[in-house]
């Protein structure tokens, strides 16, 4: 016997809005969670369809289980006060408050592995502005790199109650069909230059199977949803949003970094998923009676023996749907194109026409299954752009106009700072006997944009995935080696490691003496051994030939 509730676990959501005003609290909370997203793990992509499960095994040992099937208001937080609700709440000290315990807490920013000043936008728009003009302008962007989507799968369809008629027979044996089967949701991994989320619905809804019929026909199969997803794509698995809605608001300085989820391990199952919850009936239940009434038919004892059967059918079944019904806990990360579509949300499963339950004691069975439910779950979809070299510097450093002389790609040129505010992506052919190359041009990086002054670091996802980087520093600057010290500093060693590095150093036309180029290639003969460094003028093409030469060496695996 399946025990459901061996598996039933939680996630909580709680706010300590109190906790952040402690410093040394919260870092022993943070502090804590053993959970270390590692994108590095999920690059194998399974090869489902139909009946199979797509689900990774993520080899990461330290990795735990988690398993959700229920979001539950954490009682403590129920009662704290947040700017956004209106409810009379109770504040209790923090010494007084029970703290969960802390190896299950991970902050939603920790969850979703740093980028939480963009991500906490996209929540906020999503829910607070639900129906404003803001949240239209937000989701109206061409250029949309993260989104939530509501997925459901389709409910499988009630079986029937039918018996066979014919010029002779009048009652005969029972002849009730199944219901359909309910239609999954697939996903599709594509390489359509598509550089934008935008065009994704925020619902998809799979169709429901048929119910059954007389003459042992069965219902038909739910339509199925395939949704096109572009080719470096991150998705993951997110708790219902509207359970955020409390936390997340929208006084400056706010963001999800204050939110924690409690998420209940469970080591005995699979290490690496999360259990999806499909709110079905439970072995036994979920009967259609027609001609008497359940009360009926269960004191009966023809019945308890036919249902002690059917019982151990919908156990099967129940253990199929939580082998099945489970996401990989790291998200999934659709970086190859996928030859078939991906089976993401399985429908329900067609219940049982009246046919299968002639018995020796039960001639004449009136009775039916229903369905079982679909799921519904959301999902995050983070675009990361693949390009193989990024062009990092502060803003109007130039990085724009570089694309520009480098590739036909026409980002826009300003002499104000952060003319771009969304990345492009130009691409190289630098000689016809070589690879072409891609290069993204994203928004500038300010001192202390890792600590989202500016435009954040939101924009460096889609260079993580480069090969190389390219730091771009202008020598009209005052002092280009603090500049490119901000820039090293910005981007952090994490982000650093495992790339090759080139230093571009423009408006060379602009730099008299030529000191502020010596002084930087001296830093970095001295400091940064093997960086190598070009002085360019992009807006007349001077030095661009040498400095292509330079970045398709970076470029090259
Ligand atoms: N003289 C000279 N001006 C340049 C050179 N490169 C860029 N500029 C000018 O510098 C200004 C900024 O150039 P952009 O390419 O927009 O700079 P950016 O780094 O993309 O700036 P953001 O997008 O704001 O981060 C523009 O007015 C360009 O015309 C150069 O090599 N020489
Ligand atoms: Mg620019």
């Amino acid at each position: 016997m399946i025990n459901r509730t061996s598996h039933l676990v939680s996630v909580r959501l709680l706010s300590y809005r109190d906790l952040t005003t402690s410093p040394r609290l919260r870092k022993s909370v943070s502090s804590a969670t053993s959970f270390t997203p590692n994108y590095a793990f999920h690059n194998e992509f399974p090869d489902a369809f139909g009946k199979d499960v797509v689900s990774k095994s993520i080899s990461n040992d330290e990795s735990q289980i988690i398993k959700i099937s229920q979001i539950i208001q954490h009682p403590d937080t129920a009662t704290t006060t947040t700017t956004t609700t209106t409810t009379t709440t109770t504040t209790t000290p923090i010494s007084k408050r029970k703290l969960p315990k802390p190896r299950n807490i991970i902050s939603i920013a920790d969850y979703f592995s740093g980028n939480s000043h963009h991500l906490h936008h996209v929540f906020y728009s999503n829910l607070i502005h639900a129906k404003t003009k803001k949240a239209a302008k937000v989701e109206n962007k061409k250029f949309v790199d993260l989104k939530i989507m509501k997925l459901t799968s389709g409910s499988g369809g009630n079986g029937a109650v039918s018996f066979f008629r014919d010029n002779l027979t009048t009652a005969g044996p029972p002849d009730g069909g199944d219901g359909g089967n309910g239609g999954n949701i697939y996903i599709n991994v594509v390489d359509r230059n598509l550089n934008s989320l935008h065009y994704l619905q925020k619902r998809y809804v799979a169709k429901s199977g048929s119910p059954g019929k007389g003459g042992q026909l069965d219902g038909k199969n739910g339509e199925d949803v395939i949704i096109d997803i572009p080719l470096g794509t991150v998705i993951r698995w997110i708790p219902d949003p509207t359970v955020f809605k409390k936390h997340v608001s929208k006084k400056e300085g706010d963001s999800l970094d204050d939110v924690y989820m409690e998420l209940e391990l469970d080591m005995d199952y699979d290490k690496n998923n999360i259990q999806l919850s499909r709110q079905g009936y439970k072995p036994g239940e979920g009967w259609i009676f027609k001609e008497h009434d359940e009360e009926y038919y269960q004191s009966r004892d023809f019945f308890q023996e036919l249902n002690d059967k059917v019982t151990k059918y919908d156990e099967e079944i129940e253990f199929e749907e939580s082998q099945q019904d489970q996401f990989p806990i790291l998200g999934m990360d659709c970086d190859r194109v996928t030859s078939k579509p991906l089976l993401l949300l399985h429908g329900g499963k067609g219940g049982l026409g009246n046919m299968h339950f002639l018995t020796a004691n039960v001639r004449n069975p009136r009775f039916c299954k229903i369905g079982r439910p679909g799921i519904t779950a959301h999902f995050l979809l983070e675009l990361k752009l693949i390009a193989d070299l990024g062009l990092v510097g502060l803003p109007n450093a130039g990085k724009s106009s570089l694309l520009r002389a480098i590739s036909r790609a026409k980002p826009r040129v300003g002499h104000w700072e952060f003319t771009t505010l969304q990345p492009t992506i130009g691409t190289i052919q630098h000689r016809i006997d070589s690879d072409p190359f891609t290069v993204a041009d994203i928004p500038g990086i300010i001192k202390g944009a890792s600590e989202n002054k500016g435009m954040g670091l939101d924009f460096l996802r889609h260079i993580e995935r480069s090969r190389g980087l390219v730091f771009v520093v202008s020598l009209e600057s005052d002092d280009p080696v603090a500049d490119l010290q901000i820039l090293i500093d910005e981007v952090g060693e994490e982000r650093m490691k495992d790339k090759k590095v080139l230093v571009v150093a423009t408006k060379a036309d602009l730099s008299t003496e030529g000191e502020n180029y010596q002084s930087l290639k001296q830093v970095l003969d001295t400091k940064h051994n093997g960086w190598k460094i070009v002085p360019v003028c992009a807006p007349r093409g001077e030095n661009i030939d040498q400095c292509l030469e330079l970045m398709s060496e970076v470029a090259r695996k």
